[in-house]
């Protein structure tokens, strides 16, 4: 992004089950100027996961010919699936002048990091591992492998916490949402 600032990228970075989804949506619906790109992803829809809203779905071949054909931002392996974030909205929104979020893992946001180094980027803390193991359990959308696979990724991630511009822990919901509020508005 120029110096200049044609609207604003924001990264939000935190280990599954964080609450990462929880406080962009909350931040979507007090903000009717922030944007959320939509990423696309090779894992199974969840219960109750619609297409185009929660992701776009994509087996492994047509993700790959995405990769092939430029079409992503970044994109990662994560837990046995790709991810990536479909380039031409983002693009699009930040020309605009308009503010987009990124909801995405750590080796997606280190890529975006090296795009886009003006790009604000926070890494949402969980107040404990037994509270984010916790919550994942809560959540109740994974198997016990895939549990114990997310909070062994949660460890590194959260190891690489420092490389981020803003570090929230995720505790008490309305204090997390209001440290993102001052650091995506810092004058309002
Ligand atoms: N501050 C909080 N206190 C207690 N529970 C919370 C808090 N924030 C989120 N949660 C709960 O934690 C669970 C995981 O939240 P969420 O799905 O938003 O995480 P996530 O980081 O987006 O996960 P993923 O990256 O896997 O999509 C949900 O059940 C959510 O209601
Ligand atoms: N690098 C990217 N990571 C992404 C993207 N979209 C989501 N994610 C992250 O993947 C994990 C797992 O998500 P889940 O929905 O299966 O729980 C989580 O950390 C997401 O933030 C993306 O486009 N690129």
């Amino acid at each position: 992004m120029p110096a200049n600032q044609l609207g604003k990228l924001i990264v939000i970075t935190g280990p599954s089950g964080v609450g990462k989804g929880t406080l962009v949506n909350f931040l979507l619906q007090r903000h009717p100027q922030l944007k959320l790109s939509i990423s696309a992803t090779t894992r199974q829809p969840r219960p109750g996961e619609v297409e185009g809203v929660n992701y776009f779905f994509l087996n492994k071949k047509d993700f790959e010919t995405a990769i092939l054909n430029q079409e992503l931002l970044e994109w990662a392996e994560y837990a046995g699936n790709y991810y990536g974030t479909p380039k031409a909205g983002v693009i699009e929104e930040i020309k605009q002048g308009n503010y987009i979020i990124l909801e995405i893992e750590l080796a997606g946001a280190r890529s975006v990091a090296d795009l886009f180094p003006e790009a604000l980027r926070i890494f949402i803390l969980p107040p404990s591992i037994e509270e984010l193991e916790q919550r994942i359990r809560n959540r109740g959308t994974n198997t016990e492998e895939s549990i114990a696979n997310r909070l062994e990724i949660a460890q590194k991630e959260i190891a690489a916490r420092d490389e981020f511009d803003l570090q929230i822990v995720n505790d008490d919901l309305e204090q997390a949402i209001a440290l993102l509020e001052a650091a995506i508005f810092p004058s309002s």
